[in-house]
């Protein structure tokens, strides 16, 4: 349990039940009058005016108001027992001669103004499933509703490995040397898909130096970049080897972002020996191994070559293997490829252990043809468009120039796809829609075919419609 105080940017580990009805009570929505049955009304003596407040928000059960009278009332005050509508202060006139006449342009109907006991949720009323992402709004939401603290999965703790001789921190480009654009990228967008990220560290090519870096790290998951291919410094393979790791992806049938790579590292490496705590502590951690089940289009490609698949033999204690695993995910070093690998390596993996619910964000039919690879399915940055969305240029493997202005990545299925074609689209971890939950995108659907008469409309123009004010 966390005070609602730490709990912004945790996961729910439990459904979010109404410990109240809202409105605990009948309440006045509005500055006026309660009133009982039909005017004029009597006003208690001494309420004449704006000289006597009434009933104030704040303050317990009042006297029953009779048929016929009126009292003076605030917004959020306890409406009284026996009162039948709320007269807005603009709408009524009170002479001063101890009645209250409604406004003939204002006839008053029965309830009117009057937020009524139960109105949002009653008492033990489903508010939010286990999984939800706390936002401001979810921590408004719960203080409502009554919590004090909230149940909540604990973010998986996640180090960044940037390996690469020819990065460079800081200044323009040199001598064959380049800047680092993953080491400023990779971090934030991990903390945007949930992770606690503990550190980024940069290391030289050297063999000894991943190895010993993957070995002590404590973390529950560690992203390297670069180095997941088969060149002269290319490390990841080989350290994952020396740490008799289990490689449960080794390479993707999708461009850019081929060689990424997930591993599940031996529960006990040098480092973290005892290391306390798991993402699964208090909630309830999901398996990663099911990752290949999850409903996601966020797994497009399908495992390749398997290189090393043979799990290693075990021989560890009950206790010992009642521990979490911990996993490493290798980034390809192209930094468009790295992104591929955030949005469909990484990303179910923390949604996977943070036991968030898969995103379902519908297909959306593409403004242009989009070439396709011949075996493999391309991820091509993409921005909407109206219903559309429109491919974007600068998608080479190396580039960030389209990507920075995407809405998410279309997925184009091997020999391309067609103007029109429906397609998936993986959305940013920032993009409107990917914040959304499922059963609040089928409310979106609900209201909007409501709001257009049942049109069949597509998901994404659903979402937007239902956004708008
Ligand atoms: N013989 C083959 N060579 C390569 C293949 C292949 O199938 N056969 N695949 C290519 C593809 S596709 C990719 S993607 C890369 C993956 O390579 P690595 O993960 O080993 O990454 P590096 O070799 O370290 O770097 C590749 C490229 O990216 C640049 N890079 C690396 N890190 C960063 C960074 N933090 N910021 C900016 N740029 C970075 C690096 O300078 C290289 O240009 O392998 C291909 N090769
Ligand atoms: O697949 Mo590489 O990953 O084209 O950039």
């Amino acid at each position: 349990m966390r005070p609602l105080s730490e709990a912004l940017g945790q996961v729910l580990a439990a459904p979010l039940a109404a410990l109240t009805d809202l409105p605990p009570f009948d309440t006045s929505a509005m500055d006026g009058w309660a009133l009982s049955g039909p005017g004029p009304w009597r006003l208690p003596t001494g309420t004449k005016g704006q000289d006597h407040p009434g009933i104030l928000a704040g303050h317990g059960e009042t006297a029953p108001l009779p048929d016929g009278h009126a009292v003076r009332i605030a917004t959020g005050a306890r409406v009284p027992p026996g009162a039948t509508a709320v007269l807005r202060s603009e709408y009524g006139t009170d002479a001063g001669d101890g009645w209250l006449h409604a406004s003939a342009a204002h006839p008053v109907v029965l309830g009117q103004d009057i937020r009524t006991r139960g109105q949002e949720c009653r008492s033990g009323d489903q508010l939010l499933p286990a999984g939800t992402l706390v936002t401001p709004a979810v921590l408004g939401l719960a203080a409502a509703a009554g919590y004090d603290e909230l149940p909540t999965v604990r973010r998986p703790r996640v180090e960044v490995l940037v390996l690469g001789d020819e990065l460079l921190t800081e200044g323009l480009p040199h001598d064959g040397r380049i800047r680092d654009a993953l080491g400023p990228m990779v971090g934030p967008w991990l903390r945007a898909l949930g992770a606690e990220v503990v550190s980024t560290r940069r290391l030289a090519d050297e063999a000894d130096a991943v190895y010993a870096a993957v070995a002590e790290s404590s973390a529950d998951v560690v992203v390297t970049t670069g180095g997941t291919a088969a060149g002269p410094v290319d490390h990841v393979h080989p350290t994952l080897r020396r740490l008799g790791a289990e490689l449960l992806v080794d390479g993707v049938a999708v461009r850019p972002g081929h060689p990424m790579l997930l591993a599940r590292l031996a529960r006990e490496s040098a480092g973290s020996a005892g290391d306390p705590g798991s993402p699964g502590d208090p909630g309830s951690p999901g398996d990663p191994e099911s990752l290949g089940n999850t409903k996601s289009p966020g797994n497009p490609g399908s495992p390749g070559n398997s290189e090393g698949a043979e799990p290693p033999k075990t021989t560890e204690s009950p206790e010992r293997r009642s521990r979490p695993a911990r996993h490493l995910v290798g980034l390809p070093g192209n930094p468009l490829a790295a992104v591929s690998g955030l949005l469909t390596l990484a990303e179910p993996l923390l949604r996977t252990l943070t036991g968030r619910p898969a995103p379902d964000p519908g297909p959306a039919p593409l403004a242009e043809a989009v070439q396709g690879h011949p075996r493999d399915t391309r991820l091509v940055p993409v921005t909407f468009r109206q219903d559309t969305a429109v491919p974007l240029r600068f998608s080479g493997p190396a580039m960030l120039r389209g990507i920075a202005v995407a809405d998410g990545l279309a997925v184009i299925p091997p020999g391309g796809a067609k103007r029109g074609a429906e397609v998936d689209v993986l959305d940013l971890p920032w993009s409107a829609s990917a914040t959304e939950q499922p059963s609040h995108r089928d409310q979106a659907r609900q209201r909007t075919a409501q709001a257009t008469d049942g049109e069949d409309i597509s998901p994404r123009r659903a979402r937007r419609e239902a956004a708008q004010p």
